[in-house]
């Protein structure tokens, strides 16, 4: 597939600072001082329409938190090689690694016809809070482990208080990005996309946005 064939690949970046009382920044990435960050967080027009019109329907106290959207390849490549790394401490297979990485880190590429998510910049990384506090989701931010797993809660008896806040807060965050037109990521609670590869194969039709520069 060839740039002009996503719909929408003209579409501008644009910043998500100051748009919304109801949205904060939280770059995690740039904090940490990855490679190919900063502390502005950008996504597709679209896309970024989306997200606030969702934010600005949220009652009382609630608020979005966006944690990451448009990712440079350079962070993309610094995130996988640190994912392998540490599945590889952990003693986990190489196959097990070739099975896991797609679900947690996606491979850092700029092929046109398959790029990396969120370097198409209709991607995002987010979560709710309430006031100064985010709302308990059951994991931090990037846990790759089961635990993440968008439908982890569901279906098991006797969970505690905090696992069934947890089980509701996901539901939650779920409910609205869906009702948004946004694709979840089955093994991370806090990844949803709009207009990428994900959400085409999930809407049985093609993707709109492809990679960009910022
Ligand atoms: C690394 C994590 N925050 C994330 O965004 N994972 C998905 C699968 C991705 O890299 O596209
Ligand atoms: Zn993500």
């Amino acid at each position: 597939m060839v740039n002009s064939l996503f719909t929408k690949q003209d579409e501008n970046l644009v910043s998500m600072e100051n748009v919304s009382e109801k949205i904060k920044i939280y770059p995690s990435y740039y904090l940490q001082k990855l490679p190919g960050t900063s502390p502005q967080l950008f996504l597709r027009e679209g896309v970024a329409e989306k997200i606030i019109r969702l934010a600005e329907s949220l009652s009382g106290q609630l608020s979005l938190v966006l944690i990451d959207g448009w990712r440079s390849y350079e962070t993309q490549r610094y995130l996988y090689d640190r994912a392998v790394a540490c599945f590889h401490k952990l003693g986990h297979t190489e196959q097990q690694i070739k099975e896991e990485m797609p679900g947690f880190v996606a491979f850092p590429s700029r092929d046109p016809a398959c790029p990396a998510p969120h370097y198409s910049g209709s991607a995002i990384d987010l979560t709710l809070a309430k006031g100064q506090g985010w709302l308990e989701m059951g994991t931090d931010f990037d846990d790759f482990t089961d635990k993440a797993g968008l439908n982890y809660y569901e279906g098991k008896e006797g969970l505690s208080g905090s696992a069934l806040r947890a089980r509701n807060n996901r539901r939650k965050l779920r409910r609205l990005m869906e009702s948004a037109g946004f694709v979840p990521n089955p093994t991370e609670w806090w990844h949803y996309s709009y207009g990428d590869r994900t959400w085409a194969g999930a809407n049985h039709t093609v993707p709109l946005y492809g990679g960009t520069e910022k």
